[in-house]
């Protein structure tokens, strides 16, 4: 029996004697019962000073498992490993790892702001008769916590809060991630149908694995940190704990990598939301309400996702309204077109990023992926709604180094230096150079490798210098057609007002002829 266990009886005989008082009670005179009452409750709390906190595993009516529970369990995992002598090891949804917990009858002790609690586990038996020994799946457990009643403020006050805070993270810790992808609406209504569907996120980049200039790596995953720790800054300020980052640069710079890096960094699930099966901006709100916290949400591509640039109609497709509301068969056969194309709009993006998303509680990214920056509505893309952006540039000598370290291993090399000499003169992709360090054959070395990267390098500079020179060609034949074109448009010119002059000077003469003759 448990030392606590013990309190419990004591109690429960005093109340028993509480009751057989109560029996009694009629036979004292009300003044002296009131006294002895008083004296026997202060004579049962001083005996019982503990108070206990029952927390279920099962609540409300459709006795759905407890967060609080689940909670408690994660909290007291670390604590009941090194010291419960009973285990319990189970698979905890979303978890990646076993979670150990005290088994039932256990008891650990905690310690918070020097105050001493306990925690026990209870297993509440199924009140349908059994005839097994075991514990059945109708039991229910509970975990109990037990502390001083002088302590109540502080238990009731902050300590349950800070079990559920750090329960939470080590959830989050523990949790396997995911990577989700939007369903179309039109599966949404099926049986068991959800908006995302999702797949155990295991993309291997890090930001060690990335190759970026060092100090550009490094201020990104500062300002990755703190935002991730500046929860009470954001609600000291009054704004969402939000931030908006935008990628761009040319295909194959490691925009998409960058991504993966960011969410294996901050240990966040990653939302890849594709726009195009989006049918509208009702759609895109419920999806993005539909997202929990810690989380990457991505559009991809902005620019080919949506016509997010002119929102203004033109005088082309104004005049073709017109001719709609003229027509109706035309007007059908438009509105048929449209309802096949996305009509998320650049304000329903925008109302969301600014306003509905600050209203679903907070610490999400929102990454938006472009190749053509110069393309975008610069609404969209104004600090406060994409607070950082990040251009991906072509390969520089640190971002080859990195790429070297990963697919080749070597640090350094003779041939580096001629890498680097190239990689200045010529502009290649990440995703280029890396390709051309892969080993082909099994027995290619390092050295091989490196040589076929300066081949390619020299190639592409090579193919750079010809083109220039085409682009250079066609530019001067270019000017010269236009030359050649003004010099042709001025001497029509010329011509023609030689021709005027001819034919205004024999109008004056005729004229003055007439006027002679009048
Ligand atoms: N900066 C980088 N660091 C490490 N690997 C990279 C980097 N850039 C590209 N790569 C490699 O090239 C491949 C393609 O890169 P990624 O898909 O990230 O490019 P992207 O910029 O997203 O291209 P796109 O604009 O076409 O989507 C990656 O799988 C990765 O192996
Ligand atoms: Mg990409």
């Amino acid at each position: 029996m448990t030392a606590f266990e013990m309190w419990s009886h004591l109690g429960s005989v005093m109340a028993g004697l509480m009751f057989v008082w109560a029996m009694f009670k009629e036979y004292f005179p009300p003044q002296l019962r009131m006294h002895v009452e008083a004296y026997a409750r202060k004579a049962v709390d001083q005996v019982h000073p503990y108070v206990q906190i029952k927390f279920p595993e099962f609540e409300g009516e459709r006795l759905e498992r407890c967060e609080t529970f689940t909670a408690i369990q994660n909290y007291l995992s670390g604590s009941a490993s090194a010291t419960a002598k009973r285990l319990k090891a189970e698979s905890v949804k979303d978890s990646k790892s076993l979670v150990l917990s005290m088994d039932e009858n256990e008891e650990v002790v905690d310690e918070f702001e020097g105050v001493k609690l306990w925690w026990s586990s209870r297993l509440i038996p199924s009140q349908k008769p059994t005839f097994s020994l075991f514990s059945s799946a109708e039991d229910r457990r509970l975990y109990r916590l037990t502390f001083h009643r002088s302590h109540r403020e502080l238990i009731t006050g902050s300590y349950i809060e800070h079990v559920l805070e750090k329960g939470k993270a080590v959830a989050a810790d523990n949790r396997q991630r995911k990577l989700f992808t939007n369903n179309p609406s039109s599966n949404w209504g099926h049986y068991k149908a959800t908006k995302w569907s999702h797949v155990l996120f295991k993309h291997p980049s890090t930001f060690d694995t990335l190759a970026m200039e060092p100090s550009k790596k490094k201020e990104i995953m500062n300002d990755l940190l703190r935002f991730q720790r500046a929860k009470e800054y954001y609600e000291r300020i009054g704004k969402a704990w939000k931030r908006g980052y935008l990628l761009y640069g040319p295909p194959g710079t490691g925009k998409s990598t960058m991504i993966a890096a960011m969410a294996n960094f901050l240990n966040y699930d990653v939302y890849d939301l594709e726009l195009t099966t989006v049918k509208d901006n009702t759609e895109l709100r419920k999806l993005l309400i539909d997202t929990s916290e810690k989380s990457i949400i991505v559009i991809e591509d902005i620019d080919c996702s949506l016509d997010l640039t002119g929102q203004r109609k033109t005088k082309k497709q104004e005049k073709e309204d017109d001719e709609e509301k003229a027509d109706p068969v035309k007007k059908m056969m438009k509105g048929e077109e449209e309802s096949k194309e996305s009509k998320v709009t650049l304000s329903g993006l925008l109302n969301f990023i600014d306003g509905l998303w600050s209203a679903c509680g907070g610490e999400r990214i929102i990454v938006f992926t472009t190749n053509f920056v110069e393309k975008l509505d610069p609404a969209l893309i104004r600090r406060g709604r994409m607070d950082k952006h990040i251009k991906m540039s072509y390969c520089c000598f640190e971002s080859f180094k990195v790429l070297a370290r990963n697919y080749l291993g070597v640090e350094s090399h003779p041939l580096f230096a001629r890498v680097r000499l190239l990689l200045k003169e010529t502009e290649m992709t990440p995703a280029d150079v890396a390709e051309n360090l892969m080993p082909k054959l099994d027995d290619e070395d390092e050295d091989a490798c490196l040589e076929g990267l300066i081949e390619a390098l020299e190639k592409a500079k090579e193919d750079a210098r010809k083109k220039s020179e085409e682009e250079e060609k066609a530019a001067a034949a270019e000017a010269e057609a236009t030359a050649a074109r003004a010099m042709a448009e001025e001497e029509a010119q010329q011509a023609s007002s030689v021709e005027k002059q001819e034919n205004g000077g024999r109008g004056c003469a005729e004229e003055v002829k007439e006027n002679g003759v009048l």
